[in-house]
């Protein structure tokens, strides 16, 4: 049974439509990479679909107990240090007050974060460690159901290579799904069990790729031939890289 189903989903923003007919479904413990072209609405759809947005048309199904987010700015409180950030989500659901702290050092240990960096304020962490320190703010509460959007676009590749190995076996240990917005191929390769292509208007779901093997399991060498072979072989991901395909004459 899906987690996560969208049905025929469409929005505008002051009259000027950006998604039209999306229909998709994640399943329980899936990872499904949503890629698409900037601005064909990947965004927009996370948001509609995690209900921070109510979109113009269509239903939502959502069937997970508890979701979390994770975007490109790790969008720490800048006067709480990393213990206060990542149990930031603990207050809000009122969790017992004395099992926040185990639960604090868990989430950081699973994100990487060694316990001298939890006294240290955003300023005094490096944008790895504070992307770090958002993805313990998102694994703390336990949730089945994790909203990537674009995390790792701004950070390096050998720190992206690091991160993405952290999401796959967090989810892997945790048994979360997700959905994972991202424009990079090789990360949706990488880290998804199924890729859905956005249509570069955001007309519906072009179609889907899955990968063969498990993320995780996959050999390097075999990513990226995968990667070249969407890209020079498969119509599927023509567009993947225009910029925006609503700006063009
Ligand atoms: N709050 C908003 N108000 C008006 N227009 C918006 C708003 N948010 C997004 N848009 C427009 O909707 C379209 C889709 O934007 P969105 O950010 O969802 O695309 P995206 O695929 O995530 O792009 P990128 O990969 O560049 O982040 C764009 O043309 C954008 O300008």
């Amino acid at each position: 049974m899906s987690l996560l189903e969208l049905n025929r989903i469409g929005h505008s923003f002051f009259g000027r439509t950006v998604l039209e007919g999306i229909t998709l479904s994640v399943a329980r413990q899936e990872i499904v990479a949503l890629v698409g072209p900037s601005g064909s609405g990947k965004s927009t759809l996370a948001h509609i679909a995690a209900g921070l947005v109510e979109p113009r048309e269509g239903r939502i199904l959502r069937r997970y107990h508890r979701h979390a987010m994770i975007f490109q700015d790790p969008r720490l409180m800048p006067w709480a240090t990393a213990a206060g950030n990542i149990g930031f989500p603990l207050r809000l659901s009122r969790a017992p007050r004395r099992m926040r702290g185990q639960m604090i050092t868990d989430a950081a240990l699973r994100a990487g974060l060694l316990p001298e960096d939890m006294e240290k304020y955003p300023s005094e962490l490096s944008g790895g460690m504070r992307q770090r320190a958002a993805i313990a703010r998102a694994l703390v509460t336990n949730p089945d159901f994790i909203y990537f959007d674009e995390p790792f676009t701004a950070l390096d590749v050998a720190l992206k290579r690091r991160m993405q190995d952290l999401v796959i076996e967090a989810a892997a240990t945790a048994s979360f799904a997700a959905l994972f917005i991202t424009h990079d191929l090789l990360e949706a390769i990488r880290i998804s069990h199924r890729i859905l292509v956005l249509d570069p208007n955001g007309r519906g779901v072009a179609g889907e790729q899955i990968p063969p093997g498990s993320p995780g399991s996959r050999d390097e060498n075999a990513i990226f031939a995968l990667r070249q072979h969407y890209l020079t072989a498969d119509p599927l991901f023509a567009h993947i890289h225009d910029i925006d395909e609503r700006l063009r004459p």
